[in-house]
């Protein structure tokens, strides 16, 4: 096993690193294997509260590749001034890691094979030094497994160097691949009125999201890219397109066309106009405020969309960004799965248990095991799942950074209230009447089975089509009582 060659205790983290072992490099702190990343904001996070590493501490690894902003990686070195910037993030970090680590040691409590596991795969989890990049909301992280190509890791060139295209919409009326919309470029220009302001209903990583009004009055969302992320974003853009062609399932928003062309991507799709879960989850007083039959029928949709993707779908699709930010509601308040922006296709071979891919994703909604060893399979989808299904329950995000500390890991107040029996107190004081109209026992399936799916480990998660029996049975309990 990898010998530790150094080992400080700052405060009330213990940060060791090995030798290279089998040329990897193996970093923890409190004993959670962590990459280079993690490691070198906890180092500049404890030397600016002036802890003394020590000499055997090397700083020349921390030379890290910088996620700036959503998706956009930038190859930066990392010096000590940057400590003070770091420190927020490495808060964030910690409080992700207390998440785990409790999660971490639920599982070691339930599941006795599970030390030996944890054991085994964690030396599996280093990325290459020239891989890391930092965590921020949503993050990408690299394995160190020789099938993915370096090239994919190295910065994109500089905003600057992306070609700016003299004329925005001087475009071929031709555009160069059509989805069944077969939409110019100038269609989309007058559609949206050239992308107005007025039209504009969001904005996420990839870039801005426009309404817009076909000329057969067809109303669309039309998403697109923002140019300093095109080279960054071009197989994003590609994985979302070639995914989203592929599928038709009511819970899963529809691809309708896209522009790939000179200096413009552009994804159309359904408009869903009803807002994300989330808007819907934060609405005030008066707002509209989501009870708890709305609840679970949004969460049996999500969970429909995603037994589709997992395994009904031509091949198996593994979302990877499934949020309240990305289920978008309709009037009805049925639930459509969005943003395929992170989606990989799952393994092709049955033999193949996952893939080994770089860890992108949410922080909060991402599967520990994935984080820690870069192997992707559905059940990571299933781990977001059972977050979103604690979201959904609580109202609260699965990081509250603002809250007591006891209770900034959602998911981790929501276990303890849960085993003391108080379940009630975990119930989003938004939905109406929840004490009367819905009962303990129903209350208690439903956290046991979100906790289920964000177990630890893969292993114990159960697979979403298991999840939507149990979510049935849950409704026609619910629905049985209501009646009586
Ligand atoms: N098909 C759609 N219909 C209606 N509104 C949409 C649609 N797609 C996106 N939006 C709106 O645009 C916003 C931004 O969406 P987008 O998918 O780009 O980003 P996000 O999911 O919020 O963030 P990120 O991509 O960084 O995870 C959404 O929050 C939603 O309000």
């Amino acid at each position: 096993s990898p010998s530790f060659v150094a080992s400080s205790i700052c405060q009330s983290d213990h940060l060791t690193y090995t030798k290279p072992y089998q040329q990897r490099v193996l970093f923890t702190i409190n004993g959670i294997p962590v990459d280079i990343v993690r490691f070198c904001e906890a180092i500049r996070f404890h030397k600016a509260k002036g802890c003394i590493l020590g000499d055997s501490f090397r700083h020349d690894f921390c030379t890290v590749q910088y996620l700036r902003g959503r998706r956009f990686l930038e190859e930066k070195l990392v010096d000590d001034s940057k400590s003070i910037e770091s420190e927020s993030e490495y808060h964030h970090f910690k409080v992700t890691m207390a998440a785990s680590g409790f999660l971490l040691w639920c599982c070691a409590l339930c599941c006795p094979c599970f030390h030996k596991e944890r054991k085994a795969n964690s030396h599996e989890v280093l990325p290459k030094e020239s891989n890391s990049v930092h965590q921020v909301s949503s993050f990408e992280m690299s394995p160190s497994s020789d099938k993915i190509p370096p090239s994919s890791f190295r910065a994109p060139p500089s905003p600057s160097r992306v070609p700016q295209s003299p004329s925005r919409y001087a475009m071929s009326p031709r555009p160069s691949r059509m989805g069944p919309l077969n939409l110019t470029m100038s269609q989309i220009a007058t559609a949206t009125d050239n992308f107005s302001d007025n039209n504009r209903i969001g904005e996420g990583g990839f870039g801005i999201v426009y309404k817009g009004i076909l000329e057969d009055g067809q109303v669309v969302a039309i998403k697109r890219a923002k140019k300093e992320h095109f080279e960054n974003l071009r197989k994003e853009f590609k994985s979302e397109v070639d995914l989203l062609s592929k599928i038709g399932h009511r819970n899963l928003v529809k691809l309708l066309g896209y522009v790939d062309k000179g200096d413009e991507r552009l994804i159309i799709t359904e408009y869903v106009r009803n807002g994300t879960l989330r808007e819907h989850l934060d609405a005030g007083d008066h707002g509209r405020k989501l009870n708890f039959n709305q609840r679970l029928e949004i969460v049996i949709d999500v969970c429909h969309g995603l037994t589709y993707l997992h395994s009904y779908a031509e091949r198996q699709i593994i979302h990877r960004d499934i949020k309240s930010s990305n289920i978008l509601l309709t009037d009805s308040l049925r639930a459509k799965v969005a943003d395929f922006g992170f989606a990989r296709g799952g393994p092709a071979d049955s033999n193949q248990t996952h893939i080994l891919t770089q860890v992108k994703g949410t922080v909060g909604y991402l599967d520990p095991e994935y984080m820690r060893t870069y192997q992707l399979t559905a059940k990571s989808d299933v781990y977001s799942f059972g977050i979103l299904l604690v979201e959904i329950l609580t109202g609260r995000r699965p990081v509250e950074a603002k809250r007591d500390h006891d209770e900034r890991i959602t998911v981790r107040w929501a276990f303890d209230k849960y085993n003391e029996g108080k379940v009630f107190e975990l119930v989003d004081p938004k939905i109406p009447n929840a004490r009367e109209r819905v009962d303990e026992k129903i209350l208690k399936k439903m956290f046991s089975l979100a906790f289920q799916c964000a177990a630890p480990t893969r292993k114990e998660r159960p697979d979403m089509e298991a999840v939507g029996k149990q979510l049935w049975a849950i409704r026609s309990s619910y629905l049985r009582r209501s009646i009586e």
